[in-house]
């Protein structure tokens, strides 16, 4: 059971960003998307995601592509995106409700298995507010708690710790782990590498649209000739070299 990204190209009409990436991801394991600003994480996760079409190459969830089988395949995917989507005229309960309706799950069960996280998230009391009294961290919750509901077994998450508060972060980690050890596969974007090194079991690290280096801290300092570099240091390793050669092409 495997998220499978096979000879991959994407990106915008006019931009071509991701470059024959090719990674596998098992259910059960968390993986950390790591690179510069601009290096691509976001186009790849909108193309796992099917908002962006691939230019070439393929994705697949457990042996299912986008074409060959659209709700099957989006069925199996949730997505907390960097900055919160949430229905201005829907109330919090309302998301719960319409999360229930998008992944035909009974609403009895998307709120039983709501209510332990809107507690833990102290939202267990504004179930009729709508999403303009929300803080920014607040919305970010909401999004955290409509993807954990659903029975999806791959989370896609951009950015999953900005706008959270320390204590927040802390339970979103837990539960993410959780999450993995009971068998769904967890991808996500990060700058915070601290917070990937306790919680990723791999790594995929992505220069300029291309995946330079991937797999665990042992095996990325290999594949960078590093033995033993800490992940901060071969990012900022890897960020120089690709600085210094995008100044040095630009010449
Ligand atoms: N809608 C768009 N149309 C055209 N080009 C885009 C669009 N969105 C992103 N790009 C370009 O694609 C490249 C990769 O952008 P992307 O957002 O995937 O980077 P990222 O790694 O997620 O960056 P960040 O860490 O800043 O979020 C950049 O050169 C960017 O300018």
């Amino acid at each position: 059971m495997t998220l499978k990204v096979t000879n991959l190209y994407s990106g915008y009409r006019q931009v071509p960003v991701l470059k024959d990436i090719n990674f596998e991801i098992k259910f059960g394991e968390i993986v950390g998307l790591i690179g510069l600003n601009g290096a691509g994480k976001s186009t790849l996760l909108k193309t796992i995601l099917g908002l962006l079409k691939a230019q070439k190459g393929e994705v697949s969830i457990d042996g299912t592509t986008i074409q060959a089988n659209h709700s099957q395949y989006a069925q199996q995917l949730a997505y907390i995106p960097e900055t919160p989507i949430l229905y201005e005229a829907l109330t919090l309960k309302e998301h719960l409700e319409m999360t229930a309706l998008g992944y035909g799950i009974s609403t009895e069960v998307v709120m039983e298995r709501a209510e332990p996280l809107l507690k833990l998230f102290r939202l267990d009391k504004h179930l009729s507010w709508f999403p303009a009294h929300f803080s920014k961290g607040m919305k970010q919750k909401v999004m955290v708690i409509c993807a954990l509901v659903t029975d999806a077994k791959v989370l896609i998450i951009d950015e999953p710790f900005l706008g959270l508060d320390p204590l927040a972060i802390k339970h979103f980690t837990n539960l993410l782990k959780e999450r993995a050890e009971a068998g769904s596969a967890i991808l996500f974007t990060t700058h915070v590498l601290s917070i990937a090194e306790t919680l990723c079991d791999h790594y995929l690290m992505l220069q300029a649209g291309q995946l330079i280096a991937s797999g665990d801290l042992p095996s990325m300092q290999m594949q960078l000739n590093k033995p033993d570099a800490s992940l901060d240091e071969l990012y900022v390793m890897i960020a120089e070299e690709g600085l210094a050669s995008e100044v040095g092409g630009e010449v």
